[in-house]
Protein backbone atom coordinates (compact mmCIF):
# COMPACT_ATOMS: atom_id res chain seq x y z
CA UNK A 1 0.00 0.00 0.00
CA UNK A 2 1.30 3.45 -0.83
CA UNK A 3 -1.01 5.11 1.95
CA UNK A 4 -2.51 3.33 5.27
CA UNK A 5 -4.55 5.35 7.87
CA UNK A 6 -5.79 2.83 10.36
CA UNK A 7 -8.39 4.40 12.65
CA UNK A 8 -7.16 7.83 12.61
CA UNK A 9 -9.07 10.41 14.91
CA UNK A 10 -8.29 14.46 14.94
CA UNK A 11 -9.22 17.31 16.83
CA UNK A 12 -9.54 20.74 17.62
CA UNK A 13 -10.54 22.47 20.57
CA UNK A 14 -12.28 19.63 21.52
CA UNK A 15 -14.87 19.11 18.47
CA UNK A 16 -13.93 16.03 16.75
CA UNK A 17 -12.53 16.51 13.25
CA UNK A 18 -11.62 13.37 12.09
CA UNK A 19 -13.52 10.48 13.26
CA UNK A 20 -12.10 7.28 13.91
CA UNK A 21 -11.16 6.89 9.83
CA UNK A 22 -8.94 4.02 7.94
CA UNK A 23 -8.33 3.91 4.17
CA UNK A 24 -5.90 1.85 2.11
CA UNK A 25 -4.64 3.69 -0.98
CA UNK A 26 -2.76 1.20 -3.17
CA UNK A 27 -0.02 2.14 -5.61
CA UNK A 28 -1.41 3.99 -9.41
CA UNK A 29 -4.50 4.74 -7.79
CA UNK A 30 -5.94 8.28 -8.45
CA UNK A 31 -8.24 9.04 -5.59
CA UNK A 32 -10.82 11.93 -5.21
CA UNK A 33 -11.78 13.32 -1.87
CA UNK A 34 -15.06 14.59 -1.88
CA UNK A 35 -16.92 16.68 0.70
CA UNK A 36 -18.23 19.70 1.74
CA UNK A 37 -16.63 23.10 3.36
CA UNK A 38 -15.19 22.03 6.39
CA UNK A 39 -15.65 18.54 6.38
CA UNK A 40 -11.90 17.12 7.15
CA UNK A 41 -10.01 17.02 3.66
CA UNK A 42 -7.20 19.27 4.43
CA UNK A 43 -6.72 17.97 7.70
CA UNK A 44 -6.70 14.72 6.69
CA UNK A 45 -4.14 15.64 3.65
CA UNK A 46 -1.83 17.65 5.90
CA UNK A 47 -1.43 14.33 8.31
CA UNK A 48 -0.85 12.00 5.27
CA UNK A 49 2.16 14.75 4.61
CA UNK A 50 2.86 14.33 8.03
CA UNK A 51 2.31 18.08 8.86
CA UNK A 52 -0.15 17.51 11.13
CA UNK A 53 -0.28 14.44 14.00
CA UNK A 54 -3.45 12.55 14.41
CA UNK A 55 -4.50 11.97 18.25
CA UNK A 56 -5.32 8.40 17.84
CA UNK A 57 -4.80 6.02 15.02
CA UNK A 58 -1.47 5.32 12.58
CA UNK A 59 -0.33 6.78 9.35
CA UNK A 60 1.98 5.18 7.13
CA UNK A 61 3.03 6.28 3.73
CA UNK A 62 4.88 3.43 1.74
CA UNK A 63 5.36 1.52 4.90
CA UNK A 64 6.74 4.41 7.08
CA UNK A 65 5.06 5.98 10.02
CA UNK A 66 5.11 9.73 8.93
CA UNK A 67 6.80 11.87 9.06
CA UNK A 68 9.88 10.54 7.55
CA UNK A 69 12.51 12.47 6.37
CA UNK A 70 12.83 9.86 3.57
CA UNK A 71 9.65 10.31 2.85
CA UNK A 72 10.12 14.26 1.85
CA UNK A 73 11.04 13.41 -1.71
CA UNK A 74 8.40 11.31 -2.28
CA UNK A 75 5.45 12.97 -1.72
CA UNK A 76 4.33 16.35 -4.18
CA UNK A 77 2.30 18.60 -1.74
CA UNK A 78 0.07 21.46 -3.10
CA UNK A 79 -1.83 23.15 -0.82
CA UNK A 80 -5.46 25.19 -0.64
CA UNK A 81 -3.08 28.05 -0.33
CA UNK A 82 -0.10 29.44 -2.29
CA UNK A 83 3.07 29.44 -0.46
CA UNK A 84 5.47 30.84 -2.89
CA UNK A 85 8.38 33.42 -2.83
CA UNK A 86 6.46 36.61 -4.45
CA UNK A 87 9.10 39.04 -4.81
CA UNK A 88 11.20 36.08 -6.87
CA UNK A 89 10.57 35.07 -10.51
CA UNK A 90 8.36 31.33 -11.16
CA UNK A 91 11.83 30.07 -12.20
CA UNK A 92 13.47 31.26 -9.30
CA UNK A 93 10.77 29.41 -6.81
CA UNK A 94 10.86 26.53 -9.24
CA UNK A 95 15.14 26.35 -9.09
CA UNK A 96 15.03 27.01 -5.09
CA UNK A 97 12.40 24.28 -4.17
CA UNK A 98 15.02 21.82 -7.29
CA UNK A 99 17.40 22.63 -5.34
CA UNK A 100 16.02 22.30 -1.60
CA UNK A 101 15.62 18.19 -3.54
CA UNK A 102 19.15 18.25 -4.39
CA UNK A 103 18.12 17.65 -8.14
CA UNK A 104 21.18 17.72 -10.59
CA UNK A 105 21.82 20.75 -12.67
CA UNK A 106 21.10 18.60 -15.92
CA UNK A 107 17.47 16.94 -14.00
CA UNK A 108 16.58 20.65 -12.23
CA UNK A 109 16.67 22.23 -15.67
CA UNK A 110 14.44 19.61 -17.39
CA UNK A 111 12.25 19.41 -14.45
CA UNK A 112 11.99 22.86 -14.38
CA UNK A 113 11.12 23.12 -17.86
CA UNK A 114 8.89 20.57 -18.11
CA UNK A 115 6.42 21.58 -14.93
CA UNK A 116 6.56 24.71 -16.22
CA UNK A 117 5.67 23.75 -19.91
CA UNK A 118 2.89 21.42 -18.04
CA UNK A 119 1.34 24.08 -16.31
CA UNK A 120 1.60 26.60 -19.43
CA UNK A 121 4.14 29.23 -17.56
CA UNK A 122 6.87 28.44 -19.82
CA UNK A 123 6.79 32.54 -21.12
CA UNK A 124 5.90 33.98 -17.65
CA UNK A 125 8.82 32.50 -15.81
CA UNK A 126 11.73 35.25 -15.91
CA UNK A 127 8.34 37.60 -13.81
CA UNK A 128 8.24 38.01 -10.09
CA UNK A 129 5.42 36.37 -8.98
CA UNK A 130 4.04 39.20 -7.15
CA UNK A 131 2.84 39.78 -10.81
CA UNK A 132 1.31 36.80 -11.67
CA UNK A 133 -2.58 36.11 -11.41
CA UNK A 134 -4.14 34.21 -9.11
CA UNK A 135 -4.76 31.18 -11.27
CA UNK A 136 -0.70 31.26 -12.28
CA UNK A 137 0.18 31.49 -8.84
CA UNK A 138 -2.10 28.44 -8.52
CA UNK A 139 -0.34 26.79 -11.64
CA UNK A 140 3.15 27.21 -10.10
CA UNK A 141 1.65 25.40 -6.96
CA UNK A 142 1.18 22.63 -8.81
CA UNK A 143 4.64 23.07 -10.36
CA UNK A 144 6.59 23.04 -7.66
CA UNK A 145 4.64 19.88 -6.40
CA UNK A 146 5.87 18.15 -9.39
CA UNK A 147 9.24 19.36 -9.02
CA UNK A 148 11.25 16.45 -7.96
CA UNK A 149 9.19 13.81 -9.65
CA UNK A 150 7.50 12.68 -6.99
CA UNK A 151 5.67 8.83 -7.03
CA UNK A 152 2.70 10.27 -4.27
CA UNK A 153 0.84 13.46 -5.32
CA UNK A 154 -1.33 15.18 -2.35
CA UNK A 155 -2.91 17.98 -4.43
CA UNK A 156 -5.90 19.97 -2.22
CA UNK A 157 -7.95 21.65 -4.75
CA UNK A 158 -5.56 22.26 -7.35
CA UNK A 159 -7.82 23.36 -10.09
CA UNK A 160 -9.64 26.00 -8.25
CA UNK A 161 -8.95 29.50 -9.97
CA UNK A 162 -7.85 27.86 -13.49
CA UNK A 163 -9.42 27.89 -16.74
CA UNK A 164 -11.30 25.35 -17.68
CA UNK A 165 -9.18 24.72 -20.96
CA UNK A 166 -6.28 24.19 -18.76
CA UNK A 167 -7.69 22.58 -16.11
CA UNK A 168 -8.48 20.16 -18.79
CA UNK A 169 -4.51 19.68 -19.87
CA UNK A 170 -3.67 19.31 -16.16
CA UNK A 171 -5.77 16.46 -16.00
CA UNK A 172 -5.19 15.16 -18.90
CA UNK A 173 -1.55 14.97 -16.91
CA UNK A 174 -2.58 13.51 -13.82
CA UNK A 175 -4.08 10.64 -15.76
CA UNK A 176 -0.95 10.11 -17.81
CA UNK A 177 1.46 10.00 -14.89
CA UNK A 178 -0.78 7.66 -13.40
CA UNK A 179 -1.21 5.12 -16.49
CA UNK A 180 2.37 5.78 -17.47
CA UNK A 181 4.50 6.32 -14.76
CA UNK A 182 1.92 4.65 -11.69
CA UNK A 183 2.25 7.49 -9.97
CA UNK A 184 -0.67 7.63 -7.06
CA UNK A 185 -2.50 10.77 -6.71
CA UNK A 186 -4.87 11.99 -3.68
CA UNK A 187 -6.90 14.59 -5.13
CA UNK A 188 -9.56 17.11 -2.96
CA UNK A 189 -12.46 18.60 -5.60
CA UNK A 190 -15.57 20.34 -5.58
CA UNK A 191 -16.24 19.79 -9.53
CA UNK A 192 -17.96 16.82 -10.39
CA UNK A 193 -16.34 16.60 -13.65
CA UNK A 194 -12.92 15.63 -12.23
CA UNK A 195 -14.41 13.32 -9.82
CA UNK A 196 -15.83 11.29 -12.60
CA UNK A 197 -11.93 10.97 -13.39
CA UNK A 198 -11.03 9.05 -10.33
CA UNK A 199 -10.29 5.46 -9.61
CA UNK A 200 -12.45 5.44 -6.44
CA UNK A 201 -14.10 8.75 -4.42
CA UNK A 202 -13.87 8.81 -0.95
CA UNK A 203 -16.78 10.54 0.01
CA UNK A 204 -16.49 12.59 3.58
CA UNK A 205 -18.56 13.65 6.44
CA UNK A 206 -17.93 15.64 9.64
CA UNK A 207 -14.65 13.50 9.28
CA UNK A 208 -16.49 10.27 8.13
CA UNK A 209 -15.81 8.24 5.15
CA UNK A 210 -19.66 7.84 4.30
CA UNK A 211 -18.85 6.43 0.97
CA UNK A 212 -15.85 4.79 -1.07
CA UNK A 213 -16.07 3.26 -4.30
CA UNK A 214 -15.62 4.07 -7.99
CA UNK A 215 -17.53 6.19 -9.70
CA UNK A 216 -19.86 4.08 -11.36
CA UNK A 217 -20.33 1.97 -9.04
CA UNK A 218 -21.21 4.73 -6.78
CA UNK A 219 -23.46 5.88 -8.90
CA UNK A 220 -25.05 2.70 -9.75
CA UNK A 221 -25.51 1.77 -6.15
CA UNK A 222 -27.38 5.47 -4.96
CA UNK A 223 -28.70 5.32 -8.58
CA UNK A 224 -27.75 9.01 -8.77
CA UNK A 225 -27.11 11.21 -11.39
CA UNK A 226 -24.13 13.16 -9.92
CA UNK A 227 -22.13 12.65 -6.89
CA UNK A 228 -24.04 15.26 -5.40
CA UNK A 229 -26.94 13.04 -5.28
CA UNK A 230 -24.91 9.98 -4.19
CA UNK A 231 -23.63 11.90 -1.34
CA UNK A 232 -27.03 12.66 -0.43
CA UNK A 233 -28.39 9.70 -0.68
CA UNK A 234 -25.61 8.24 1.34
CA UNK A 235 -26.29 9.97 4.54
CA UNK A 236 -24.40 13.26 3.86
CA UNK A 237 -27.12 15.61 4.25
CA UNK A 238 -30.94 15.14 5.73
CA UNK A 239 -32.98 16.61 2.93
N1 LIG B 1 -5.64 24.43 13.01
C1 LIG B 1 -6.94 24.37 13.26
N2 LIG B 1 -7.45 24.79 14.44
C2 LIG B 1 -8.78 24.71 14.71
N3 LIG B 1 -9.69 24.23 13.85
C3 LIG B 1 -9.26 23.80 12.66
C4 LIG B 1 -7.87 23.84 12.29
N4 LIG B 1 -7.74 23.33 11.05
C5 LIG B 1 -8.98 22.99 10.65
N5 LIG B 1 -9.89 23.26 11.61
C6 LIG B 1 -11.34 22.98 11.55
O1 LIG B 1 -11.50 21.62 11.17
C7 LIG B 1 -12.59 21.46 10.28
C8 LIG B 1 -12.14 20.78 9.00
O2 LIG B 1 -11.31 21.67 8.27
P1 LIG B 1 -10.64 21.27 6.88
O3 LIG B 1 -9.81 22.44 6.43
O4 LIG B 1 -9.94 19.97 7.02
O5 LIG B 1 -11.91 21.10 5.94
P2 LIG B 1 -12.04 20.89 4.37
O6 LIG B 1 -12.91 19.71 4.18
O7 LIG B 1 -10.68 20.83 3.76
O8 LIG B 1 -12.79 22.21 3.89
P3 LIG B 1 -12.69 23.04 2.50
O9 LIG B 1 -13.39 22.22 1.46
O10 LIG B 1 -13.42 24.30 2.81
O11 LIG B 1 -11.25 23.25 2.22
C9 LIG B 1 -13.19 22.85 10.07
O12 LIG B 1 -14.28 22.98 10.97
C10 LIG B 1 -12.06 23.78 10.46
O13 LIG B 1 -12.57 24.99 10.97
Amino acid sequence: MVISLRAIEKSFQHKQVIAPLSLEIPQGQLIGLLGPSGCGKTTLIKMIMGMMKPDNGQIYVFNKTVPHQQLLTDIGYMAQSDALYTDLTGEENLQFFAKLYRLPKKERTERVAYTAQLVRLSDDLNRKVETYSGGMKRRLSLAIALIQNPTLLLLDEPTVGIDPLLKVDIWQELLRLKNEEQKTILVTTHAMDEAEKCDQLAMLRDGQMIAYDTPQALKARYQAKDFDEVFIKAGGRTQ
